[in-house]
């Protein structure tokens, strides 16, 4: 177990984004004064990150990276291995700075994790749960039914009692949604939660995100994905390539765009 992997802390405001950031890069940030419509859960608008390198090299990571996601939907992010899509989730989730741009991102938010073995910390399902909410001024009734209505919208409140080593690993994953849930997060940022799981899990956490958002009062979830199966659960999907976004919109238009592209690469390999 590892609470330092579990993020359900609400991250600093950073509304617009500020200049300074970790890598010290010199950037000028975008200067924006439209508000952005209580009906977008996240935006950003070009947007940059770069990391230094050992020998003072700055890289770009996220470059010029534009997007914008509606509140109470559920979203996923695709792109080829290494195009920046973890690097820019942890920016939206607040676990990094970016160096220039402008980002909204309603609050609170939460991150969940891919290892389901980092993502539960207590030694019980309704202990995980109501772990985040000690920081909360709020009763033990108020407690309890936060988090029975959180484990009901993933689908665990039978798994109330259970010890959490005896759980797998698409219901850990659930708990830790569950975790987020409780905290009435607004905006829930998964990455990659089904690579460790068998099928079976995998359709039944991404089936928990869907309907805990739908039946949620406004949360928005964007989830970090390679598979293009798991878009028939997305109300949207953003496609990115080379630290930006190249695509968003419905999931069928980026799932013909992303199987169009595979199909011309598999015809080049063959030419
Ligand atoms: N701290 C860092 N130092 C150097 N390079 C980094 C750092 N963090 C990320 N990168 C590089 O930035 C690029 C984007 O990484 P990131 O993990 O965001 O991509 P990804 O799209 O999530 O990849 P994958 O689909 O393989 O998980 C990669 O080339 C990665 O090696």
């Amino acid at each position: 177990m590892n609470a330092t992997a579990v993020v359900r802390a609400t991250a600093a405001v950073q509304f617009p984004v500020p200049l300074a950031h970790s890598t010290g890069e010199n950037y000028a940030a975008a200067s924006v004064s439209t508000a952005v419509a209580n009906s977008t859960a996240i935006e950003c608008r070009n947007l940059s990150y770069s990391v230094r390198t050992r020998q003072g090299n700055f890289v770009p990571i996220i470059n010029d990276c534009s997007l914008t996601i509606p509140s109470g939907q559920f979203w996923m992010l695709l792109g080829p291995n290494g195009c920046g899509k973890s690097t820019l989730l942890k920016i939206l989730g607040g676990l990094l700075n970016p160096g220039g741009g402008y980002l909204h991102v309603k609050k609170p938010r939460s991150f969940v994790f891919q290892n389901p073995d980092h993502q539960v910390v207590m030694p019980t399902v309704e202990a995980d749960v109501a772990f985040g909410l000690g920081k909360f001024n709020i009763d033990n009734d108020e407690i309890t039914s936060r988090v029975a209505e959180a484990l009901d919208a993933v689908g665990m409140y039978e798994y109330l009692k259970r010890p959490v080593q005896t759980l797998s690993g698409g219901q850990k994953q659930r708990v830790a949604v569950a975790g987020a849930l409780a905290e009435a997060c607004k905006v829930l940022l998964l990455d990659e939660l089904t690579s460790f799981l068998d099928e079976d899990d995998q359709a039944g956490v991404v089936k928990a995100v869907k309907s805990s958002v739908a039946s949620s009062k406004g949360t928005t979830a964007l989830w970090v994905t390679h598979r293009l199966e798991e878009l028939e659960y997305a109300d949207g999907a953003v496609y990115m390539e080379d630290g930006r976004v190249v695509l968003q919109g419905n999931a069928s238009t980026i799932k013909n765009f992303v199987e169009s592209k595979q199909a011309s690469y598999i015809k080049q390999i063959n030419s």
